[in-house]
């Protein structure tokens, strides 16, 4: 059982807020996204019979834990995998239609993406995930392929993309600075051509439209900590500029369509989250980290380890996203929790948990990584905290998740997919 900041069992997240119910049970949230994909088993499975085969399946489609896994099987003798669906999605809320939203989301198989998926199809929405897959994967909402208020659609938001919807969550665009810094002339694509198609659907269908902007519009900061109305810090030029000006400049789109059309917006400003489904590749602090020290490799510290962050549990930026949507709120509001760390900090506090999980689950003596320096990248924010006095006024909305259970919660993740084979 998880407690939240202030000691309290976390048994369901979202809230009733704005008339819009956003209530869904840890648990089933957590059988979403800890089940595995697949399920090894022994080599000379081929040779069993079919009524052999279908017993084996099922068990793993029986009880509680395991309702809605996968039957896919890993046959280990020759490296494969036999992919099945689903036998049961899990039960979505049935609403009335005229409390059911179309709800269309870019970025939808991403990190965010996925949570936010899970979360509206839990509470009984209709569904269209749009993305290109460049750093999404089919797999993060793969257990929502062939249910009726779901749907999947692999499309660049570069190109325009039509669709009637009733409102438009636009989360795609690459968000690791590795990932986005790959190919900064298709970042910056995607930032200003993805938001202006995307306005322009939203303008045409009239549905209310929400981007996830970044705690990277302030750029290297120099007011701590940074609350909404700090214009940013941003070197125009340097290697981040793809993103902290595509972003900026994905802002000012949006307030030009809400000034000039009408469009009624929502500008939601993410400083840094972690959590389950993070592409272990992803090259972002977190996940880098904990990947680290379950191998038991030296963690890499970026410059002295001085500068700091403020990590945020996926499940309570999800919680802001919706509220926000759901609020009447048109400026920018900051989602981000306030717990600062320096890196070097950070480092240590994982490094501890990574060890303390290994211990809780049985592992002997689990290797304890040791730290090394690597150089800082340019332009790398020296420091970063969001002042969330504006989420807290309008929103009424305050991270619950420590970072430390967040952390735990993620060690499991990744532990899981190490055991079947998946990273
Ligand atoms: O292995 C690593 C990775 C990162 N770091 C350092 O850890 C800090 C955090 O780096 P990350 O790459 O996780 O993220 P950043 O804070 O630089 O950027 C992030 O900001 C907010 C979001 O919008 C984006 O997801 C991302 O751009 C940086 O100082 C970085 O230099 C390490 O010390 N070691």
């Amino acid at each position: 059982m998880s407690k939240d900041k202030e000691g309290k069992d976390i048994v369901t997240v979202g809230a009733l807020k704005f008339g819009f119910d956003s209530r869904v049970a840890i648990d089933t949230l957590r059988s979403l996204y800890l089940r595995p994909h697949y399920v090894s088993t022994v080599a000379d499975f081929e040779n069993e019979t079919p009524k052999e085969q279908e017993e084996f399946h099922s068990l793993f489609v029986r009880g509680s834990a395991t309702d809605y896994q996968s039957k896919s099987i890993f046959h280990p003798n020759d490296n494969s995998i036999s992919y099945t669906t689903l036998s049961r999605f899990p039960p979505v809320k049935l609403l009335p239609p005229a409390n059911r939203k179309r709800v269309l989301v870019t970025g939808g198989a991403g990190f965010v993406g996925s949570h936010l998926v899970d979360r509206l199809m839990l509470l009984g929405h209709e569904v269209t995930v749009l993305d290109n897959f460049f750093t999404g994967s089919k797999t993060t909402v793969s257990h929502w392929v062939g249910h009726p208020n779901f749907e999947m659609i692999r499309h660049d938001v570069i190109e325009p993309f039509m669709i009637e919807c009733d409102q438009i969550y636009h989360l795609a665009c690459p968000a690791s600075p590795p990932h986005y810094q790959f190919n900064a002339v298709k970042t910056i694509k995607t930032s200003f051509m993805g938001t202006l198609n995307m306005l322009g659907l939203a303008k045409r269908t009239k549905a209310r439209f929400l981007i996830t902007s970044t705690s990277e519009v302030y750029g290297d900061p120099e007011v701590h900590p940074q609350p909404e109305d700090y214009w940013g810090h941003v070197n125009p030029i340097g290697p981040r500029a793809c993103y902290d000006e595509g972003k900026r400049v994905a802002e000012t789109l949006t307030y030009g369509f809400h000034r000039q059309d009408g469009v009624d917006v929502r500008v939601a400003r993410i400083f840094n989250t972690f959590g389950p489904r993070m592409n272990p590749y992803d090259g972002r602090v977190v996940s880098n980290f904990i990947i680290q020290a379950l191998k038991g490799e030296d963690i890499t510290v970026y410059g002295d380890g001085k500068q700091t962050r403020s990590f945020q549990y996926v499940h309570d930026l999800v919680d802001g996203l919706i509220y926000l949507m759901n609020s009447d709120e048109t400026r920018p509001v900051n989602i981000g929790n306030g717990d600062e760390f320096t890196i070097q900090q950070f480092a240590e506090l994982v490094r501890d948990l990574v060890v303390k999980v290994q211990q809780e689950d049985g592992v002997e003596n689990p290797r304890r990584s040791d730290i090394k320096y690597e150089p800082m990248p340019p332009d790398d924010p020296q420091m970063r905290r969001p002042d969330t006095t504006r989420a807290k006024e309008v929103l009424g909305w305050q991270p619950r998740w420590t970072v430390k259970m967040g952390i735990e919660e993620m060690v499991r993740y990744y532990k899981a997919k190490m055991a079947e084979g998946s990273m």
